[in-house]
């Protein structure tokens, strides 16, 4: 019997605004055509892999939620127990919700927008008041008071509420030699990456997770990382 335990991390395919360009972050978007193709198509990768679950989690956001859907159909796991939370979420852009990053990089320059985007500890510019792009009403969102609703959220800020719930409730699991599912975005799963991994500020920077590929982390008796692979690149 295998002595290491599998984590699969998934990103949601490809959604509406990543096929027009747009910053998301917490605005909850659906798959695009293609981001439905690329589900389905995980979900035949890790069925070839044989996986049965223990556990799945995702995010409050559709475009995470329909990504495991798809998954769990291609597998027929669809009775597995799911847990949705707002710790798996995409990072808070903040008031560059809804704008297209070509135009936000003509406005501010790409060394900021990939500052933005990618570096540990730079906040997007805050959102300012209540505009389409706030969900702090949201029903999904009610354990938040107004002035506890993120504005905008740094990767430093994302892993402060990543690594909690990955303490907490994912590690115990592994200890117990579960076999777990996170469907999750970009940034939620860097987060996990750079804690798992101990990546410095410089290699987060090109740190990029392609959507709708599987990637495989195993861990050992201690629940350290000893590898981790990408299913695409299983020959
Ligand atoms: O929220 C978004 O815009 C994307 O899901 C992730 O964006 P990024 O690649 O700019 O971090």
């Amino acid at each position: 019997m295998s002595s290491v335990t599998r984590v699969v991390f998934l990103r949601h395919g490809q959604s509406k605004w990543n096929y027009e360009n747009r910053f998301t972050g917490w605005c909850d978007v659906d798959l695009s055509k293609k981001g439905c193709e690329e589900a389905k198509q995980a979900g035949m990768l890790i069925q070839k892999q044989g996986f049965i679950f223990d556990y799945a989690y995702t995010s409050l956001l559709k475009r995470a939620i329909h990504t495991l859907w798809y998954v769990l159909d291609k597998i027929d796991q669809a009775w597995l127990p799911v847990e949705k939370t707002w710790h798996l979420n995409e990072r808070h852009y903040g008031a560059l919700q809804g704008l297209n990053k070509t135009e936000v990089a003509k406005k501010y320059g790409d060394q900021q927008v990939k500052e933005w985007r990618r570096s540990f500890d730079s906040m997007p510019p805050p959102l300012h008041g209540i505009n389409q792009q706030f969900s702090g009403y949201d029903i999904r969102y009610t354990k938040f008071t107004l002035e506890q609703f993120p504005k905008s959220e740094s990767l430093a800020l994302t892993i402060n509420r990543v690594i909690p719930f990955w303490n907490n409730i994912i590690l115990p699991k592994i200890k117990n030699k579960k076999t777990i599912l996170i469907v999750a975005h970009g940034n939620s799963i860097r987060a996990l990456m750079k804690y798992l991994d101990g990546l410095n500020n410089e290699e987060i920077l090109e740190l990029n997770i392609p959507t709708g590929m599987p990637l495989i982390y195993e861990f050992n008796e201690v629940v350290k990382p000893v590898r981790h692979y990408y299913l695409n690149n299983i020959v």
